[in-house]
Formats: structure tokens, C-alpha cells, sequence
């Protein structure tokens, strides 16, 4: 469902040229969740913006439900929801409003678009604020209007980028529950985060970059035989140190 083909961005610096991503490949099927890891400046975000069809890559590609993102990247950015830990949402609109304004941007028809917006606010906890100024909502009433937003369009692929960083045990319980909506939907999922505990709970297999190279990728239990760790903290501190 997305396929990252041996993915190459390097970057001019001051004295010369910095690889940022490097030759990365993987896939992720309908129902995955993928943890990608890596300590800071790994490569996460930009192997998301090449995702996202934000940055070109030098090399390798992108493909989401087979379509390339350079052949067709506006079909690609349909097929793609993004959440991120900042909320985006616009305060002098309504929840309703501001949902159906994204709608409208992708697309979706009038119709569909207020069944989704009814049926996924239910879902979420919010249908009771459908009509409320998205401006007058707490911070985790904003963020499940967020994870709404990302869904709107029913996109198959979903991008989580650090989702539950400077959220309360509610903030993040709801992440782990919409992440299990998304797993049971049959959505193929990336989630960025440097929360090694969460992404235990949350993700049925791993990719771990360290300085744009992608060193280990699998199941817990395929990192566990390949680097002889018992747990994803110590694997990871091993990758940072060797
Ligand atoms: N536009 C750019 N120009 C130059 N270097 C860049 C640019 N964008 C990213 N980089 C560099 O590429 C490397 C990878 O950055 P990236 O943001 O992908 O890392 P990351 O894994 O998301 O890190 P973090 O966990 O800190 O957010 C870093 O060394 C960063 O400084």
C-alpha cells in the first residue's frame, strides 16, 4: 500500500553535502502500523516530506496504492492523511466547517462529506461539538478534531508525525485508540516518534535510521534475533552508540 524504493535526499551545507536519507526502502501493508525511528536528525521528516510529495528525492521513490508520487502526485496526496503534533486548526471556523472546508479540498462530494463528518466526530467524542468555534475548544478537543481532519477524505495511507508529543495520558490513550481505528480499518500506517515505549505498544513492525540509513527493519521479534537485544531501548542505544 506505500512503498518507499531505495530513497536517497542530500542536502548542500556550508562545507559540502549531507545525506540525509540513504538508499532507504521499505513497505507497509493494508492494516500495518510502522514505527519509524531514529534519534534526532535520522532522517524521519524528510523521508515523510518525500512521502507527503513535499520534497523531491535525488534518487528512489515513493508509491502509494502503486501510484508513483512523481508521476502523480496530486492522486497521491488524496490517497494520504497527515497528523502532526501541532493542531492546525482554524479558530474562527466551526468544527463542522472547518472539517467540510477540507473535504471540499479533496474533493469529497457534499454529501459524503457530511456523513463523514457526522460519523467520524461520533467516533471520536466530538459529535456534540460539531457546531462549536474550533477556537473556543480545549487542547485535546482540538486534537481529536486534528485526527478527524486526517481522515476526512478516507485516505488509505495515514502519516503520524510524533502524535502524542506534549499530550496528557488522556491525550495520548485517545492517539492509542484512533491508531487502533486506523489498524482495524485497514489503513497502512507510519508513525514517527521517539517515544521507544509507545511505539512498543502501538507498531507491529519497525524501521530504525540512524544518519539516513535505514540499519534494522521487521517484526520486535526479527530485531530482537538480528541484533541479539531483548528490548527495542536497547537495540536502539546500540544503533546510536555503534
Ligand atoms: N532543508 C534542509 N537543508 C539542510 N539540511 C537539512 C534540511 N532538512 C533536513 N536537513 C538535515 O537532514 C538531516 C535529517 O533531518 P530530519 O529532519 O529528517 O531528521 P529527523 O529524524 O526528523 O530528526 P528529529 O527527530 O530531530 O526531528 C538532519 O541532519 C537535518 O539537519
Amino acid at each position: 500500500m506505500l512503498l518507499v524504493h531505495s530513497l536517497t535526499k542530500r542536502f548542500p551545507i556550508d562545507d559540502g553535502v549531507l545525506t540525509a536519507v540513504n538508499d532507504v526502502t521499505f513497505e507497509i501493508g493494508s492494516g500495518e502500523v510502522f514505527g519509524l525511528l531514529g534519534p534526532n536528525g535520522a532522517g524521519k521528516t524528510t523521508t515523510m516530506r518525500i512521502i507527503l510529495g513535499l520534497l523531491q528525492p535525488d534518487s528512489g521513490y515513493t508509491e502509494v496504492d502503486g501510484l508513483r508520487t512523481s508521476a502523480d502526485p496530486m492522486a497521491v496526496k488524496s490517497r494520504l492523511g497527515f497528523v502532526s503534533a501541532s493542531d492546525g486548526v482554524y479558530p474562527w471556523l466551526t468544527v463542522r466547517e472547518m472539517l467540510l472546508y477540507f473535504a471540499d479540498l479533496y474533493s469529497v462530494n457534499v454529501t459524503e462529506a457530511a456523513s463523514r463528518c457526522e460519523s467520524l466526530c461520533d467516533m471520536m467524542d466530538i459529535g456534540d461539538l460539531l457546531d462549536r468555534r474550533a477556537g473556543d475548544l480545549s487542547t485535546g478537543q482540538r486534537q481529536r478534531v486534528t485526527l478527524v481532519r486526517g481522515l476526512i477524505h478516507d485516505p488509505p495511507v495515514m502519516l503520524l508525525d510524533e502524535p502524542t508529543r506534549g499530550l496528557d495520558v488522556v491525550g495520548v490513550q485517545t492517539i492509542f485508540d484512533y491508531i487502533d481505528i486506523l489498524r482495524r480499518g485497514g489503513k497502512a500506517v507510519v508513525v514517527c516518534t521517539h517515544r521507544l515505549d509507545e511505539a512498543e505498544r502501538l507498531c507491529d513492525r519497525f524501521g530504525l535510521l540512524h544518519r539516513g540509513r535505514l540499519k534494522h527493519c521487521g517484526t520486535l521479534s526479527d530485531l530482537k534475533e538480528q541484533t541479539g537485544r531483548d528490548s527495542l531501548v536497547d537495540i536502539f542505544v546500540d544503533l546510536i552508540r555503534n
